[in-house]
């Protein structure tokens, strides 16, 4: 994949250079983004010497810093920490008026736009850390103020490391998190319980993890190229009265849909419960 645009890169900061940043901003750089037009900052001057290296982006501990530059900002620390980083980030902000983008979970565009001091251009997105390998899934909402342009940018960066869905509704991020944000982790619930299987039924571990993880691996892009609908393909593994039926029952018995179901609410749960939290 290469980066395909002919306008001229933005500048765009990362702030908080963790695992969700350095996800989306390392699969841009592999997808052929300019290295030179990122920086990212973080705490600790190890973390940001790892992703000099790896990714060949400008690195700075400095956040105003990085705001002066930068035509995006990403907002990539924890929730609890977002309040006080865009305190600490306002005169800079306000100087610049950047694009405003913010990957955390919960904190809403009225948060985000009386910390930073208000009348700013804000996008709040919920992507998920598979964007590392080009297979991520964001989804998007934009404040009236996101130009054409901006949204337009966005989704360039986003399209570049995965699938990206606006929504038009703020709320529907709390649904995106449940589903996509960390989704992520479920499957690999999945995988883990899978192999565990395995091994209980006699496969050595080494084996056990290649045959889950591929499986879901075949499974999953089976269903992305597919014409057919999931549970259309599901059916075809399903030899009548054979061993999938036999498998497929059992899940059903015990109700697989419904825990799903709940764990993606409790996720949206909690990313509501966050913004209520951390609003001040
Ligand atoms: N991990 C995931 O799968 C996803 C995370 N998110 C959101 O991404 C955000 C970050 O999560 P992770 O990357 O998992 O956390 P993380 O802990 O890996 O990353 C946070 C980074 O912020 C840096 N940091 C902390 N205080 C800072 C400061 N004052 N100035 C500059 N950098 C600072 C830390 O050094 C760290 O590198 C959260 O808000 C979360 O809700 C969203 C979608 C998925
Ligand atoms: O667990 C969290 O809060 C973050 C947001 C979505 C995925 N990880």
């Amino acid at each position: 994949m290469t980066h395909q645009s002919t306008a001229t890169p933005r500048t765009i900061a990362f702030i908080g250079a963790g695992n969700m940043a350095s996800a989306i901003f390392g699969g841009m750089v592999d997808a052929g983004y300019p290295a030179d037009r990122i920086i990212a900052t973080a705490r600790s001057r190890e973390t940001l010497d790892a992703l000099e290296q790896r990714y060949g982006v400008s690195t700075t501990q400095d956040n105003a810093y990085a705001v002066s530059q930068a035509d995006v900002v990403v907002l990539g620390v924890k929730p609890q920490m977002m309040h006080d980083v865009c305190q600490a980030l306002t005169p800079a902000v306000q100087n610049r008026k950047p694009l405003i983008v913010s990957v955390a979970a919960g904190i809403t565009c009225d948060s985000l736009e009386r910390w930073l001091g208000g009348d700013l251009a804000i996008i709040r997105c919920m992507p998920n850390t598979p964007s590392l390998v080009g297979v991520g899934a964001s989804g998007l909402y934009a404040t009236a103020q996101v130009t054409e342009e901006q949204r337009g940018l966005m989704d360039e960066m986003l399209t570049a490391v995965g699938i990206v869905e606006w929504v038009e509704e703020e709320g529907l991020l709390e649904a995106v998190t449940g589903i996509s944000g960390s989704g992520p982790a479920y499957f690999f619930l999945f995988i883990e319980s899978l192999e565990a299987a395995g091994i209980e039924l006699g496969l050595n571990a080494e084996t056990a993890r290649r045959l889950a993880i591929q499986t879901a691996r075949g499974a999953a892009e089976m269903a992305f190229f597919s014409e057919h609908e999931p549970a259309e393909l599901r059916r075809r593994v399903c030899s009548p009265n054979g061993t999938t039926e036999r498998a497929i029952n059992s899940f059903e018995e015990d109700g697989l849909r419904d825990i799903v179901e709940r764990a993606a609410k409790a996720s949206g749960v909690r990313a509501a419960e966050l913004a209520r939290e951390l609003d001040r």
